[in-house]
């Protein structure tokens, strides 16, 4: 999916929701366990319930990967329940040298050699461009870059000064003489609200990721204040609040609840900046 069809679902759907697929077995509700994989099945049913509401989902492949190959094949058929409208995001944070680098793009991107096909993948900056070049060599895919994560151990590394910039603040500068916006993206934590006006400033056309609104309690209308740009420009994750709302026969209809709470708070954000 390029930028023009991702603000056209936008504007479509009244939405920016990415919905964090984040699935671990203990927590599921445990009617599901009967299946034969009850994650999968978990996952199925949270997507027929809210694709309507959200134009982004994001497995965290950490969930998947924990659980071997029974996991991965979870991945992969996940995958191939995303209705085509959606926007899919590997949320896997690769980067290592060039030629592992071209290896981790096509398990993500190739569907012929991994049955899955991602539109996109988090990738971590530190390794350099040699590192990222790899997944842009894959020219309708993204790259969605981590700039100033969510956690408070952002602070250890990504807000340091050097050469008078943050750390983060570089990785978003060099990065725009490796690829356009129409190909890179940036993680921003919604925790760090009040870094965004000074991010739009260096990034003003490129789509930020910006997980942490939910459990993490980072808040939807002080990232929209300055975040937003003329195609919207924000892909708003959360996971644990909305795929646990419930814990029983109702957990998908509850997990709607909860994605039409933030999608009709989008539509009205929406609204006011004249985007729909
Ligand atoms: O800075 C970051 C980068 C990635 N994440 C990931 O997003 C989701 C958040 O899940 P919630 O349950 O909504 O907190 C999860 O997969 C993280 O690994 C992030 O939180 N912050």
């Amino acid at each position: 999916m390029n930028k023009e069809q991702l603000f056209e679902q936008i504007q479509k759907k009244k939405s920016f929701l990415c919905i964090g697929l984040d699935p671990v077995l203990d927590k599921l509700p445990k009617h599901l366990l009967k299946y034969n994989d009850p994650i999968l099945e978990f996952n199925k049913q949270l997507i027929d319930a809210t694709h309507d509401l959200c134009v982004a989902y994001k497995p965290n492949t950490a969930f998947y990967e924990s659980r071997g190959v029974r996991g991965w094949q979870t991945l992969v058929n996940t995958w191939k329940h995303f209705p085509k409208d959606v926007f899919t995001i590997a949320d896997a944070k690769r980067g290592d040298i060039g030629n592992t680098s071209a290896m981790y793009a096509e398990a993500f991107f190739k569907e012929e050699n991994s049955e899955m096909s991602f539109d996109s993948i988090t990738v971590a900056p530190y390794m350099g461009k040699d590192s990222v070049a790899p997944f842009l060599n894959h020219p309708d895919k993204w790259v969605i870059l981590l700039a100033l994560t969510s956690n408070t151990g952002s602070q250890d590394f990504q807000v340091k000064q050097s050469d008078d910039q943050k750390l983060y603040e570089q990785v978003i500068q060099t990065s725009q003489n490796w690829a356009t916006s129409n190909q890179m993206m940036y993680v921003v934590g919604a925790t760090k609200a009040e870094e965004f006006q000074n991010i739009r400033q260096l990034a003003p056309d490129h789509f930020l990721l910006v997980p942490g609104v939910g459990a993490q309690g980072g808040s939807l209308s002080a990232v929209c204040q300055y975040g937003l740009n003329s195609q919207c420009g924000l892909l708003v994750n959360s996971a644990r609040s909305i795929i646990y709302a419930s814990d029983g026969l109702d957990f998908a209809e509850k997990a709607r609840e909860e994605a039409l709470v933030l999608q009709q708070e989008m539509e009205q954000i929406l609204i006011g900046v004249n985007l729909i």
